[in-house]
Formats: C-alpha cells, structure tokens, sequence
C-alpha cells in the first residue's frame, strides 16, 4: 500500500478523508512560532533575557506548539487533504494561527502577569510567524515545481478544462514523477478561465481554438478534464484529434472522482459510448404512468433489440398485463427474461405468431384485450429489402394493417407505431415501407377514437445486426471492415433512450401525428470504424465497398414536405402524417418495385 493510499479512509458517504497524521509540515510550523516568540523577546529586552523570561519563552514555545497541533489537527492542516500552498491550505493555516495566537496570548497573560511587557507584543508574534508559514510553503512549492520536469518519453498534452477537475491534474501530471503524458497547455471557454495558470501551464486559449493550439503546442494528445463532458462536446474534439493525429483521453466519471480524486493513470481513451452516445433524456414519468400503470399492454417486435427494451422499461410502470407477441422464439425468451427474471416461455404473457397471419394476429387481439399496443414488429435490413422488397410489404405494411385492424377490432386506446428516419424522404424499400406504415396508422386514428400514432427516430446503438457489433465481429475476425462510404453518417440514440422517449411520446402524442425524436447531430461511421480500431489495438484494414441500392449517405429525421412543431416534450417534435388507407397505398407499392 502507498503512502497515500494508506493516508486515505472512505467515510459514510463515499468521500475520502485524509487521515494520516503529516508530521514534517507540522515541525516546521511549530520552529516557525519558536522562531518567531524567541525573536520577539530577545529584541524586546535587548537580547538580555532573565531567567524567568526564558521559562515564559519555553512556556508559550509549548503553549503554541499543543495549540497548533489541536486546532491544525480540526482544520484538517497536518492530515495531507490540501495541496501544498493551495488557497484552501493558506485558509486552513490562517484559521489555525489565529487561534493558537489566541491561545498564547491568554497563556503570556496569565503566565506573564509578572513581567513586564505588553500584550500587542504577543501580538506581533502571530504575523511574524504567519510570514514563516507562508514562506515554507513557498519554498516546498518551488521545490515541488524544480522537481517538475517532464520524463523525455512523455508525451506532450492539452488539457481541455481549467477548473477544480483540470487543475487538480495538472498538478498530479506536474508531481508525479514518469508521468505518461505532459501538460502543457489549458483549453477554456469561460472567460473568467483565461488567466488560470497551474505551475508553468497557462490557459492557451479556447476549445473552439483546438485546432491552432495542437499545431503551436506541438501536443499529441487532449484529455477532456470536464467532470460531465457532453456527447457533442467528446464528438467535436475526437473529429478535430483524428484529422491531427491526436490522442484524446477522458477522466473517469464524476462520482468516481469524488470517491478517489483524480490521477494521470485514470486517463481512459475515448468509447464509442462517448462518441454515440447522448446526454440522459429527462423524461416526465407522470406522462408515462398514467397511461401504462394498470393497463393491458402488447408489444409486437417483442423480442427484437428495441421491443425487448420497450418490454422491460413498460414492466417497471406495473401495468395490469405485459403481452409479448413475436414471431421468434428466442427473442421471445430473451425479453421474457429481461421482464420477469425466467425465460421459460410457458405463460401466456409470451405469444408466439407473425403479424403477416390477420387470424392470428386477430384471434390473439381477441384473447388478451390490449388497452396500449406498441407496434416494434418489423423487417428492417435495408440491404436485404431492396433484394426481397414484397417480404418488406408483407410485413411492414400488411403486417402493420393487420395489427391496427385487429387493435381497432377490440377498442385499443392507444397505439404507438414504431417507425425510422428512413420513412423520410424514402429511398428504399425500408423507407418506403415504413413511411406506409405512418400512413396507416395515421388512417387508422380516422377510423378510430383511440390515439393512433407513430414514433420516428434514428439507428440504435448496437442493435441486433447493425453495425456496431458487425465492426466488433470483423475486428474480431482481423478485418477487413467494410465502410459503404467514407461520408456516410447516421443519427445515433441509445436503445434504452430510444424506448424512454417512444413511452413519453405515446404519453403526449395525438392521432394521426409522427413524433420524431431529437437525435443529436449525426456522426460520421468512418470515425466510429477508425475508433474501434484504434481501441482494439489492431491493425485492420479499411475497404470502401460503395454507398448499396436504396442507402443515403445522410439520413433525415422529416420529409421536405413535413411541417414540424415542438409538442410538450423539448427532446420531441411532431408532424402530421397524411391518411391513407392501403387501397390508397397502391403507389408505395410501386415504388417498393413490388409489382402487385
Ligand atoms: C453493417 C455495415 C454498415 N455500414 C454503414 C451503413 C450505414 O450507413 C451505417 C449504419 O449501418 P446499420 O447499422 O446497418 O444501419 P442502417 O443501414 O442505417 O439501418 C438501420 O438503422 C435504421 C434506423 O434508421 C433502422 O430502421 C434499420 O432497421 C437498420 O437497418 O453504417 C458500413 O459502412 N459497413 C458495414 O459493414
């Protein structure tokens, strides 16, 4: 164990309290009172001292020293919790002084009643030995910064953050001896930042600047010192590292920095959670219980990526009855255990049938009386669809039809169509498809009193078959990755805020509307590609095969013809979708190159 791990105990909190007892900064604390009380006797009785004089110099050298040892031991001065000449240390140390000169100067009234000096003399003694203080820490500073020199093989970085959190690293990067990367310069937005300087590392300039300073600092590498990074923010600076050819590091976590504080060898590279991922929705949990707490609930698509998500988020608002319909058993069992702990598959809860089938479909509406249905159910390769575009009609769209008929059969009061940015502005079968589907839904919530509605967002981190676990598994496999197309970019939410926000938008949504999730700004996949390379430590080679039949090399959330508004939620905005029965949708089936 370090020296500094054994000086560390976690309280009830979490928190780390510094313990140890530091004695060397006390002895020089308790010589400077000595010092100070032995100076200011010899040059006021002219360095002639009586006998009894020199007791009372011994007694208030005693008196200052248990003084300073008891109220430097409560301001937390002699158990290592500051950094040396930190304003929080000069604090503590003033708090201590003044209250052990206090104690002394009631000590010399009561023990040297006798002779004859005055009080103010005492007085004195406490800024004297204040200055000497002051001084020994000076100087253990400009030891500590004599010290800080940079191993050769460090390498040369940026710190984006000058507040507690970056700071606080530089000084650890400065202190500790082979650190892997040094500082050498401070990255800050605030203008009130700009001065901050920490040793010899200064606040450069701006993180909109980033570009210019790795070129004039000659860095290699960017740690992001912000507590809580946004994903915007982590995503900028990791486009700007990958065009120069630099290292971007992270800090770990808030709340494990305030269990450990923070050391260079907490550094972590850059995930592709920080890349995709997104800040937390805050969703209103009101919106969301009163309409699934109690009710009969179905889900179709419910053993896929997002309906078994969907499952389990829709099963903490205890609704009356879960009803988990697909047309695979094995997602089934995998939703069923993600729901309920077991994955026996032998209650009624688990429905086994394809939404292609109407008797099926009907006769199981019929049995279970759903009062909400998400409808997750879908085929949604767009590669495979564009080679087998009646398989993609057949289910996203007479399967879809199906499934409304059949909830509007038994007055099911809420309907939530999960449908993709593909639907906008359609390419592909998928798009096109899908695109139906809001039609139908939007027609369906005509024929009906319920709310009938779709949900429309982009891709989902690490679903089933995308491309995230593909990359994994050709990394995996030594490559090479395959990119369609260097530009191509896509929309990217997580699949648990994906599914919050289709419960919130089933909450506020109204008939006949397309609730469209705010995505973020997309994200180039070359730049995931390269990432999970550089984090696999191998050395995989990229081929471009070409943007496939029906693929845009950029998504969009609305068609140009869309009129969209904000609705209740900020991260979700709404259009209304044009009705139109399936007789009416006989042009979308043209286009799905389905010829009928
Ligand atoms: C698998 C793979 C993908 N890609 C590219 C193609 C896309 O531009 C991008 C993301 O690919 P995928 O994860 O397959 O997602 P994408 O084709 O956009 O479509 C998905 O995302 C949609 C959401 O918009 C879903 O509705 C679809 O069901 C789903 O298939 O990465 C590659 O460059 N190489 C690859 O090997």
């Amino acid at each position: 164990m370090t020296a500094l791990h054994a000086a560390e105990q976690t309280d009830g909190h979490g928190l780390v309290r510094r313990t140890r007892f530091s004695p060397y900064q006390y002895y020089f604390d308790i010589a400077c009172w000595a010092v100070a009380i032995i100076a200011a006797y010899l040059i006021y009785y002219n360095f002639s001292l009586t006998p009894s004089q020199v007791v009372l110099v011994i007694v208030l050298t005693l008196v200052a020293s248990t003084a300073q040892l008891f109220f430097g031991w409560l301001a937390f001065l002699y158990r290592r919790r500051f950094g040396a000449g930190s304003f929080d240390e000069i604090r503590a140390l003033m708090k201590t002084a003044f209250a052990t000169g206090l104690t002394m100067v009631i000590a010399d009234l009561i023990a040297g009643y006798s002779i004859d000096h005055p009080v103010t003399m005492s007085l004195l003694i406490i800024p004297t030995a204040l200055a000497m203080m002051f001084g020994t820490r000076y100087v253990q500073r400009l030891r500590q910064l004599a010290r800080a020199v940079p191993d050769r093989k460090a390498t040369r970085t940026l710190v984006i953050g000058a507040g507690e959190v970056g700071t606080n690293l530089i000084r650890q990067m400065v202190t500790t001896p082979g650190a892997k990367y040094w500082p050498v310069g401070m990255l800050d937005d605030a203008p009130e930042k700009s001065h901050v300087q920490v040793y010899h590392v200064k606040v450069l300039g701006t993180v909109r600047e980033l570009p210019e300073l790795i070129v004039q600092a000659g860095a290699k590498a960017v740690v992001v010192a912000v507590a809580e990074p946004s994903k915007p923010m982590l995503r900028e600076i990791q486009a700007i590292a990958d065009e120069y050819d630099v290292n971007v590091k992270v800090i770990p976590p808030l709340h494990e920095l305030l269990e450990r504080g923070i050391h260079p060898t907490d550094l972590r590279d850059i995930s592709t959670d920080d890349l995709l991922g997104r800040e937390p929705v805050d969703t209103n949990v009101e919106d969301i219980a009163g309409y699934l707490a109690g009710a009969r609930v179905l889900v179709t698509g419910a053993g896929g990526s997002i309906g078994s998500v969907l499952c389990e988020q829709i099963s903490r608002f205890h609704p009356a009855e879960l009803i988990m319909v697909d047309r695979c058993e094995t997602g089934l069992q995998t939703a069923q255990l993600m729901v309920n702990g077991n994955g026996l598959l032998s209650t009624k809860e688990t429905v086994l049938a394809d939404i292609r089938d109407s008797d099926a479909v009907r006769e199981l509406f019929e049995e279970h009386r759903p009062q909400v249905v998400f409808h997750a159910a879908a085929l949604k390769h767009l590669p495979m669809l564009e080679r087998y575009p009646e398989e993609g009609w057949k289910t996203n769209v007479v399967g879809t039809l199906n499934v409304l008929e059949a909830a509007a059969a038994v007055g099911v009061e809420r309907f939530v169509n999960i449908s993709t940015d593909k639907a906008a502005n359609p390419t592909s079968v998928l798009g096109y498809t899908k695109r139906a589907a809001e039609h139908l839904t939007s027609w369906m919530g005509q024929q009906t009193d319920g709310r009938y509605l779709s949900v429309r967002f982009g891709n989902v981190i690490g679903s089933r078959g995308s491309m995230l676990p593909t990359f994994t598994r050709l990394i995996e496999q030594g490559g090479p990755l395959t990119i369609t197309h260097p530009e191509v970019t896509r929309y990217f939410m997580t699949i648990p805020e994906a599914c919050q926000l289709v419960l919130q938008a089933g909450g506020i949504g109204s008939p006949g509307e397309v609730m469209i999730l705010d995505m973020g700004q997309p994200v180039k996949i070359l730049n995931i590609a390269k990432r999970m390379i550089a984090m696999s430590g191998k050395d995989i080679e990229i081929v471009y095969t070409g943007l496939r039949d029906g693929e845009k090399l950029h998504e969009d959330l609305t068609s140009d013809s869309e009129d969209v508004r904000p609705s209740a939620h900020p991260k979700i905005s709404c259009t209304a979708v044009e009705p139109l029965s399936i007789s009416e949708l006989t042009y979308v089936h043209a286009s799905t190159k389905v010829q009928s």
